[in-house]
């Protein structure tokens, strides 16, 4: 079983995160509880703030916020230094609601609405990442209307796909996401961003994909970048100031998963750029990164309460527990896998397998299949680890079930950071059919 962060059994055997023992965090805040570790979260942030330096390049860190948000977050990223990307109005709202640094806010989005251009132009966030040809028209319109020029990024595709074990060069190059570097309206979309009045094009950014395992791609994707760059200074006469290369640092989540060493990494990555920059005789651009699960999916756990423990008839054993697929859809989505234990009962020793099934009317309701537990017992504490990324962010009300609450814990002291749903919330938007 491996522990994260702040996590670590204490003298009850009981799991204990950010000083704080599980069962009282449950009898406090009832469950299903997201729990974030704010120590890792925030060491986290200083391992890539540290480490995506080399003298010469001036570098940025931004914050995926769809791994995770909620106005907390927000203010321990803002501490740490790092910037935030969003895509879409919500994410944006929050972020702003939080009081984050305008300048600091990057937008995506491969369809933005005009709403949520006009809210990024209007608040004047730092940059917004533009998708495709249509959206510069679209941009255009609403900057003329705030008489504004802002600085973007053009999201380019380069034709890289990274797998968790693998990368690939597509052939196919069909991601919905960007413009591709080898089309040949690339270099015309580039000249009419120079051209816009209202648009002042700062460079391009590229993302490989998530989860990744394997470094050879995130180096092969900045080389392939420099290259582009190249080009577009040869055919457009444009000096790119800037060059994002995305997120999708991987993590571990159950055995088998061997994640990269990010100090060494990032900092070969930087290393990598220097030599080809010099190698074309390019100047380099400033380089941003954007991880979002590397920065949360480790210092999150979910607690859940056990309720049933059910034999089938051929045989296959399940604990239920009192939240499922609406707290956490990867399972269900991509066949994700994770560990967990019984926080309660953190010593005793694994004696059969189980499958942790959720409360959902659905059979693939599943958030861990075949773990080793002890015995389990109703009203035993199953602690699911590496939560802190995707799941609040991915949460439902499937089946009406009501959105856990979310803590952070920190030197022994447990800060409601989101409130749990109530019935109430469930209705709150529904209009009666007779008013
Ligand atoms: C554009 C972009 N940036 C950053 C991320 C963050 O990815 P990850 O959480 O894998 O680091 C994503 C999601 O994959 C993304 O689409
Ligand atoms: N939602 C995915 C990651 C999506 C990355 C966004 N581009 C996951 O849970 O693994």
């Amino acid at each position: 079983m491996k522990l994260f962060g702040t996590m670590k059994i204490n003298s009850k055997g009981h799991l204990e995160i950010g000083g704080c023992d599980s069962v009282d965090l449950v009898e406090k805040f009832k469950t299903p509880l997201y729990v974030i570790d704010e120590d890792l979260v925030r060491s986290n942030c200083r391992l890539f703030m540290n480490n995506f330096t080399l003298e010469g390049i001036e570098t940025e860190v931004i914050y995926a916020s769809k791994a995770f948000l909620n106005l907390a977050i927000c203010k321990v990223l803002e501490e740490e230094g790092l910037s935030i990307d969003v895509v879409s109005g919500g994410e944006l709202y929050t972020v702003l609601k939080a009081g984050f640094p305008k300048e600091k806010i990057h937008m995506h989005g491969n369809n933005k609405s005009k709403e949520e251009l006009a809210m990024a132009v209007e608040n004047e966030i730092g940059r917004i990442i533009i998708d495709n040809r249509q959206e510069i028209e679209l941009l255009e319109t609403v900057s003329k209307k705030y008489k504004k020029k802002v600085n973007v990024l053009l999201r380019v595709n380069p034709g890289i796909e990274a797998h968790t074990h693998e990368y690939i060069q597509t052939s196919k190059h069909d991601s919905k996401f960007g413009e591709s570097i080898f089309s040949d309206d690339i270099y015309s979309i580039v000249n009419k961003l120079k051209e816009s009045e209202y648009i002042n094009l700062k460079g391009f950014h590229c993302h490989i994909g998530s989860q990744i395992l394997d470094e050879e791609p995130f180096y092969f994707a900045a080389e392939i970048m420099l290259d582009f760059i190249n080009k577009v200074k040869n055919n457009c006469d444009f000096i790119t100031q800037e060059l994002n290369l995305g997120g999708g640092f991987g993590v571990f989540y159950s055995n088998g998963d061997d994640p990269i060493n990010l100090s060494s990494c990032l900092k070969k990555m930087l290393n990598i750029i220097n030599e080809k920059t010099k190698e074309l005789n390019i100047i380099t651009p400033k380089i941003m990164i954007e991880p979002g699960r590397a920065i949360t999916a480790n210092a999150g756990i979910t607690l859940y309460e056990i309720g049933g423990v059910k034999k089938t008839y051929s045989g296959k054993k399940y604990v239920f527990v009192d939240g499922g697929m609406t707290d956490n859809p990867r399972t269900a989505l991509y066949g994700a896998k994770y560990s967990g234990y019984i926080a309660n009962k953190m010593n005793h020793e694994p004696v059969e397998d189980a499958t942790i099934g959720g409360k959902c009317c659905e059979s693939g309701d599943i958030i861990i299949k075949n773990i080793k537990l002890p015995l389990v017992d109703a009203g035993d504490i199953m602690a699911v680890f590496t939560t802190g990324a995707y799941n609040y962010s991915m949460s439902s009300n499937y089946n009406k079930l009501l959105r856990p609450a979310v803590v952070f814990v920190k030197d022994g002291n447990a800060k409601l950071t989101v409130k749990r749903q109530t019935y109430e919330d469930l209705i709150n938007n529904d209009i009666p059919y007779y008013q």
